[in-house]
């Protein structure tokens, strides 16, 4: 007797180097075929495609093509890799780094591809690691603060220069043609969902945590107004019915089928955040299970019935994560862009060549030769703020720091306290949440640094508590494939869909107690660097950065 073949679901993962798709059983989760496409011009710094006119220090753009090219190669190769024909595919559904956002024409165009504008740096896409705007942030939030804007508290009193005011407000001061022909300000969790429905659409978790909506609405004209004239209606640019998560944004498109190979009229779901939908894959949706997706940046997720305003979160939005919870957001905006630093900086070319000749990445060599010392061994803390600081100080305009090195500092020592600095970085965080009345009970990981074991016992042994795995290296993927089942009606709703599909595995990292007491002593010495540079101890990083000028090539 033939059985039915089985029917699946396609996540899209768009991350900040590379786009992944992924093909899941809809009945249990299992991954059965997925492919990676790198975006060809990768994350833009330093000059801007075609032109190459240079870019200033803190800028980084995306390029949209890179992400229909996901599309065009990513999802017709995990179909072929999971042996799956498109009649098997109930949904797709993707998820994206935000604050990713683009201005784009009425129709969804991106400026960048509009005659005349090819050559306008403001009208590419800003990546969610673009920090030029940390002045347009700053201002933001002394008007929000003078005014008595009640949303700032669901921002842990702080606006973030990578989110939707601070960007679209730097565009209106430094380029106003780019901004007026913005018809429309959209984060490209949106974007790609318009591209592969033919009709645009808003998610409400965007929104929420990069685009100030609380309570119902947007930030007001006259809040817009005390920052430009010009500004006054920003949100025009915005406003949309906002689609609530694991719902249907659409059909796919006769123009989508024909990229991707999947049939038109495949249920496509509403966009997601690339952390936020993880937690459905990890089964992280009660209240008080702390999701940190580890990968170029950590971000951490967890919901909650508790309402409070913690210093320096990333927002709390209602329904943010999964309907019913207030889902809360902190992050840390550099954890493996910071340990990439290092291999790129520090590793001499002997460690290049032994990587190489022992057949390993240079990030698992300098693991290795630094995981032998004991906690403290190399004499050194570190601040891990080379991308700024998102969580608790929410200040892009800090630096990193190194203190106690030597000339028998070796490059795994710096590797080492680097690798500790971002897990000390992690427990301000929960301290934070604790100190406001929001319990964190459980730890999961996920993201591409699972794959240091001894990055995730460092951070066992900072956090003293377990720490479980999402059992995927594709959690987000995950995450939105099984969004796509919810929106495709295969499950009622997001959490009998998590139960179903999402993987956990439990207590993988025990906290080992010696370590635990050497690192609560580093720790102290973390805590009095943080707060002395980030808390107006010594505002020497802000000089500093106002000293760096545009990089040569
Ligand atoms: N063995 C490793 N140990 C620690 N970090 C690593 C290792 N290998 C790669 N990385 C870091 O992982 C990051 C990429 O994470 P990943 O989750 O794959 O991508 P994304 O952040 O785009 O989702 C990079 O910043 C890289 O420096
Ligand atoms: O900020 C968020 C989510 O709010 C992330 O999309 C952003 O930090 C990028 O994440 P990655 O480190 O590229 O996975």
């Amino acid at each position: 007797m033939t059985t039915d073949p089985p029917a699946v679901t396609v996540g899209v993962d768009f991350g900040t180097l590379s786009g992944r798709a992924l093909v899941v059983a809809v009945e249990d989760g299992r991954e059965l075929g997925t492919a990676v496409h790198e975006y060809t011009h990768g994350v833009v710094e330093s000059a801007l495609p075609g032109s190459g006119s240079r870019l200033p220090p803190d800028w980084a753009l995306q390029v949209p093509q890179d992400w229909r090219d996901v599309l065009r190669f990513a999802v017709p190769r995990a179909l072929a890799a999971a042996g799956v024909r498109p009649e098997q595919v109930v949904g797709i559904a993707t998820d994206f780094t935000a604050c990713t956002v683009l201005p784009v024409t009425s129709d969804g165009t991106p400026l960048s591809e509009v005659a005349g504008f090819a050559e306008r740096p403001h009208a590419f896409a800003k990546l969610w690691k673009h920090h030029a705007a940390q002045p347009e942030a700053d201002e933001i939030v002394r008007a929000a603060e003078e005014s008595g804007q009640g949303w700032l508290g669901r921002y842990g009193g702080k606006i973030s220069s990578e989110w939707q005011y601070a960007k679209a407000l730097q565009v209106l001061r430094e380029d106003p043609g780019v901004y007026a022909a913005a018809e429309r300000w959209i984060e490209a969790a949106d974007w790609i969902v318009w591209q592969l429905t033919g009709e645009e659409n808003r998610n409400l978790c965007t929104a929420g945590y990069k685009g100030i909506h609380q309570d119902g609405g947007y930030p007001d004209a006259g809040f817009l107004a005390l920052l430009h004239p010009d500004f006054v209606d920003f949100t025009a640019k915005l406003e949309f019915p906002l689609s609530q998560l694991g719902t249907a944004a659409g059909k796919l498109s006769a123009q989508a089928a024909a990229l991707t190979g999947l049939r038109e009229g495949t249920v496509v779901a509403v966009g997601n955040v690339d952390a936020h939908v993880t937690s459905a894959a990890a089964r992280a949706l009660e209240p008080g299970h702390m999701l940190a997706i580890m990968g170029t940046s950590t971000c951490h997720i967890m919901n909650s019935d508790v309402l409070a305003e913690v210093p320096g979160m990333c927002g709390v939005v209602r329904d943010g994560v999964v309907p019913g919870l207030w889902g809360y957001e902190a992050g840390q905006s550099g954890v493996g862009d910071v340990l990439a630093w290092a291999v790129r900086t520090c590793a001499p070319h002997e460690y290049v060549a032994e990587a190489r000749r022992v057949g390993v990445s240079v990030h698992e060599l300098l693991t290795r030769k630094a995981a032998a010392q004991p906690v403290g061994g190399h004499g050194l803390v570190a601040l891990d703020w080379h991308s700024g600081n998102r969580s608790v100080l929410v200040d892009h305009h800090l630096s990193g720091l190194i203190l106690g090195l030597t000339l028998d500092t070796r490059p795994e020592d710096i590797y080492r306290a680097l690798v500790e600095a971002t897990a000390f970085g992690t427990r301000m965080i929960i301290e934070a949440f604790e100190a406001s009345g929001v319990p964190v009970e459980q730890f999961t990981a996920a993201g591409g640094l699972l794959k240091n074991t001894f990055l995730m016992q460092t951070y066992a042994d900072v956090l003293g508590r377990p720490i479980n795995l999402l059992a995927s290296e594709q959690g987000p993927a995950l995450g939105a494939a099984i969004h796509a089942a919810v929106a495709a009606g295969a499950y009622p709703d997001i959490r009998s869909a998590s139960a179903a599909m999402g993987r956990i595995e439990r207590s993988v990292y025990v906290p080992d107690p010696a370590r635990v007491a050497a690192y609560d002593r580093l720790y102290a010495e973390y805590r009095t660097l943080h707060d002395h540079f980030g808390r107006g101890g010594n505002d020497v990083m802000h000089r500093l950065r106002a000293l760096r000028t545009a990089r040569e090539s």
